[in-house]
This record gives C-alpha cells, structure tokens and sequence, in this order.
C-alpha cells in the first residue's frame, strides 16, 4: 500500500472497528466458524445453538474485527435486525450440504439485503462444511442463492470447512482487500 493510500487508510480505520456480523440459518456453522477464527490450532470446538449472540474482537492483517455470531434458528432470526446499524460486513454462512433448506436460506438472505441499514454492508457468503458428502460447491451454492443477480453491492463466496479449518482465512483475505480499498 502507498504512503498516501496507507494514510487514508489509517485515517479511516486507525482506530475504528470493523464490524462484522456472521448471520445464517441454525446449524449452519456460525459459531465453529467464530471460533476457528479466533483460534485457527483448535481441532475440537465444540458448540451447541446459539440462545442471543456471541462476539469477539479478532485482529487479523493489521485490522481489528468485532465479530458478531448470532443465533440462527426461526425463532430468534426476526432478532437480527437489531444487530444491523454500523455493519461493516456480512458474513452469510450456509451448510452446503443442507440442500433442503437452501431455499429458506436465500430468503432469509436476500430479506437481510433489503434493509436499508444494511445497504453499505459487503457480503461474504461461506459455503461452508465442503467436508460432508455431496455437499454443493460454491458454484451450486451461489446459484441457489441468487448470488448473481445482486446489484449495487460487493459479495463474494468461498468454500470453507469450519470442522476442517479451511478456507476461512481465505474468505477474510476478501474482505481485508475490500475494506482497504475503501469500498466497504
Ligand atoms: N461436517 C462439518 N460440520 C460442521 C462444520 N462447521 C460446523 N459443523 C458442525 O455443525 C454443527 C452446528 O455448528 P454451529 O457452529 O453450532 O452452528 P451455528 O450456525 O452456530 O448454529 P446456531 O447457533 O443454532 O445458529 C456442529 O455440530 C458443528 O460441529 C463443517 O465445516 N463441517
Ligand atoms: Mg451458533
């Protein structure tokens, strides 16, 4: 990064927080993905449904992340819209494997993109537990989504395996070159 670019940079987000909320149905992965994130050695988190929320600050390629993992089953998705002002990013995680219910996950998804809280917010989908048999591949899941017809907004989709420890930093990488970039 230039000395004049690394400067807006600084200014921009030297000391501010890039927030983060990781969204997507119960069972998905929201919560191993978390804490994968925040400990990439650990082999063993285990998790049961999330009841509210859990956050934590992660510091990764010189950026501070305040990461909000909420809790996905039916009943408390209608809570999610507290969560949304000053949302950096998105981070929209799907079971791959659950192809069933890919079709409420696109729902609750593109509902999410119609709030106007939202409209700044970037979005990085996981599809995530490419470990289980038969699961859809990014391609699958970003079809099934109707990842291609979103406008006026930056997304992107990786493959990822919480359980496995793969592809989330790769995921992060995006969102770390679309907030320098100034875009987010
Ligand atoms: N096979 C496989 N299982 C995974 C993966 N990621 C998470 N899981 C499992 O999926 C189950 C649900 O994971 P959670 O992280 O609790 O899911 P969540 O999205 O936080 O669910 P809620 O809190 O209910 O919204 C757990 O048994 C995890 O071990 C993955 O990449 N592959
Ligand atoms: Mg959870």
């Amino acid at each position: 990064m230039g000395i004049v670019l690394s400067r807006v940079f600084q200014a921009l987000f030297g000391s501010k927080e890039v927030r983060i909320l990781i969204l997507g149905l119960d069972n998905a992965g929201k919560t191993t993905i978390l804490y994968r994130l925040q400990n990439e050695a650990d082999d063993n988190i285990q998790t049961i449904p999330t009841i509210g929320f859990n956050v934590e600050t992660l510091q990764y390629k010189n950026i501070k992340f305040q990461v909000w993992d909420l809790g996905g089953q039916t009943s408390i998705r209608p809570y999610w819209r507290c969560y949304y002002p000053n949302t950096d990013a998105i981070v929209f995680v799907v079971d791959s494997s659950d192809r069933e219910r890919m079709a409420i996950a696109k729902q609750e998804l593109m509902a999410m993109l119609e709030e106007e809280e939202l409209k700044d917010a970037i979005l990085l989908v996981f599809a995530n537990k490419q470990d289980q048999p038969g699961s859809l591949t990014s391609t699958e899941v970003s079809e099934a989504l109707g990842l291609p017809d979103i406008r006026n907004r930056q997304w992107s989709i990786q493959e990822a395996s919480a359980l496995k420890g793969k592809g989330l930093f790769e995921g992060f990488d995006w969102l770390v070159t679309c907030i320098k970039g100034g875009e987010a």
